[in-house]
């Protein structure tokens, strides 16, 4: 089990999240929602234990498999050699890496679809091909926890689809305990067992996904209201069997990016 128990955590005098509870069992899988600038990132960091609470207590294994926001960099690694680093925990101080460890990371990429990347410079991948060899150095790592900020961000709808797909395997074997924040409610009614739900004045909503994703939720989360289509054949906005069902769209409206500044 992890756990968050009435967690907050302050920079200086402000208060980026508080009042934040939720046990999530073995092999099932968190969604945390919320707006822009609402705290995920930082919730997940505390989390991971990157950052320290300001208050309360969290309960997370040693190892975890992390994969962060789009990254740069790595021009002078293979990508194999990414996937690779997630086995550095198994290493001792000194150890290194050996042919188990290399067929270890071939077959992380192998299941994320990305061998053909495994020569490849990092460096030279586009930032949703980064995403998914992420996935694979998490997976490499053999963790029972994974974390994911934001792992759909900049993925196209094929690679959305091919993330989406790996997650829900590991979804239906119950192998691990997956948490992930995302700015697409359609990948948190696929894939969530629960969500969390980081509403603006501190208010945090925890639950079975059914019960915390209605349609009145996320209008009331996002400010938008949502139109649900449950997997009518043929409609444009149905694109694949694990994106398309359902799916959900903000209702057209006129106007721009709205902000969210809600912390004092
Ligand atoms: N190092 C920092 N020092 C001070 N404030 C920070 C720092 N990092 C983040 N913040 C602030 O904390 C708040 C929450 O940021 P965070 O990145 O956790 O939000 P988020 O919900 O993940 O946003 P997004 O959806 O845009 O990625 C923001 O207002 C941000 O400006």
């Amino acid at each position: 089990m992890i756990a968050l128990s009435n967690a907050g955590m302050r920079r200086g005098q402000r208060w980026i999240f508080r009042n934040v509870s939720f046990d999530l069992p073995d092999g099932e899988v968190l969604a945390i929602l919320g707006c822009n600038g609402r705290g995920k990132t930082t919730l997940l960091r505390t989390l991971l234990g990157s950052l320290g609470l300001s208050e309360g207590t969290r309960t997370m294994p040693s190892v975890v498999g992390y994969v962060p926001q789009a990254q740069g960099g790595g021009d002078q690694h293979r990508c194999l050699d990414i996937v690779m680093m997630g086995r550095s925990g198994r290493l001792g101080l000194f150890g290194l890496p050996g042919k188990a460890d290399e067929a270890a990371a071939l077959a992380a990429l192998a299941t994320v679809g990305a061998s053909q990347f495994a020569e490849r410079p990092f460096g030279h991948l586009s930032g949703g091909e980064r995403q998914i060899v992420l996935l694979a150095r998490a997976l490499a790592t053999e963790a029972k926890v994974l974390v994911l900020d934001e792992p759909a961000a900049s993925l196209d709808l094929a690679n959305q689809d091919l993330l989406l797909g790996v997650l829900m395997r590991l979804r239906q074997a119950r192998s691990h305990t997956i948490v992930f924040t995302t700015h697409h409610p359609q990948h948190g009614l696929i894939l969530a067992d629960r969500a969390l739900m980081m509403h603006a004045g501190d208010e945090i909503l925890y639950g079975p996904t059914a019960d915390m994703m209605t349609d009145g939720e996320l209008a009331r989360l996002y400010g938008v209201p949502f139109v649900r289509h449950t997997g009518a054949v043929g409609r444009p906005d149905i694109v694949s069997p694990i994106l398309g069902q359902p799916s959900l769209h903000p209702k057209p409206r006129t106007g721009t990016y709205i902000g969210h500044d809600h912390l004092s």
